[in-house]
C-alpha cells in the first residue's frame, strides 16, 4: 500500500493517530520528529535552542524526503508545510489533513512543555493556524476533522478509507 502522511497543526493528533493506524493497518510507522532526534542525536525543543528553527528545518526536510511511498505511515510535525520544497514534494504523495479547531489545540496543548513554538509567547499561533491550515488543504487529497472525536474513532474513519 502507499504511505500515508498525516499532516496537520500541533495537536492535531498526528502522532498519536499515526501509531495507531498503522497497527491497525499493519503498515510501519514513523513520525519525522522522532527521525530529526535520532538524526541530530538531541531533543526537538535543544535544536531549537540551540541551533535555530532553520537547522531544524533543514533536518525535517532531509528525513522527510527520505521516507517511502510505500508501506509507512508517517506523522509529520505540524510545521512541515512552511517549505515550499516539502509541499511540492508532498502534494504527488497520499496526504490525509488532521482539521482541529483553535479552541481544541488549546485545550490539548494546555499542558505542553515540549513545543518550542507552542511555548515561544512572540508568536501568534491562531493565526499560524489560519495560515497552514490552507496550506494543509492544498496538498491534502483526504480532509477528517478531530474536533469532538476520540482517537479510536478518528483511527476507524482513516481505516475505513484505506482497508
Ligand atoms: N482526538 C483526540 N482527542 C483528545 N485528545 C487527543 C486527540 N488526539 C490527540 N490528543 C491528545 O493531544 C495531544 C497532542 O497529540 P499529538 O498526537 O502529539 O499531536 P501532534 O503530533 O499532531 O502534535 C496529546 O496529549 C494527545 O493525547
Ligand atoms: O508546528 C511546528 O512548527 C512544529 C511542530 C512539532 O510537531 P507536532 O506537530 O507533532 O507537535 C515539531 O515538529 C516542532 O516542535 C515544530
Ligand atoms: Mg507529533
Amino acid at each position: 500500500m502507499k504511505s500515508i502522511f498525516l499532516v496537520g497543526f500541533m495537536g492535531s493528533g498526528k502522532s498519536t493517530i499515526g501509531k495507531q493506524l498503522a497497527k491497525k493497518l499493519k503498515l510501519n510507522y514513523l513520525d519525522t520528529d522522532d527521525l530529526i532526534e535520532q538524526t541530530a542525536n538531541k531533543k526537538i525543543k535543544t535544536i531549537f535552542a540551540e541551533d535555530g528553527e532553520n537547522v531544524f528545518r533543514d533536518l525535517e526536510h532531509q528525513v522527510l524526503t527520505s521516507t517511502s511511498d510505500l508501506g509507512y505511515v508517517i506523522s509529520t510535525g505540524g510545521g512541515i508545510v512552511e517549505r515550499q520544497e516539502n509541499r511540492a514534494w508532498l502534494s504527488t504523495k497520499q496526504v490525509v489533513y488532521l482539521k482541529t479547531s483553535w479552541e481544541t489545540i488549546n485545550e490539548r496543548l494546555q499542558a505542553d512543555q515540549d513545543r518550542p513554538i507552542w511555548q515561544d509567547q512572540s508568536r501568534d499561533k491562531q493565526l499560524l493556524l489560519t495560515k497552514r491550515d490552507s496550506l494543509y488543504r492544498d496538498i491534502a487529497k483526504i480532509t477528517i476533522e478531530t474536533d469532538n472525536q476520540g482517537v479510536d474513532q478518528i483511527v476507524d474513519q482513516i481505516y475505513s478509507i484505506f482497508e
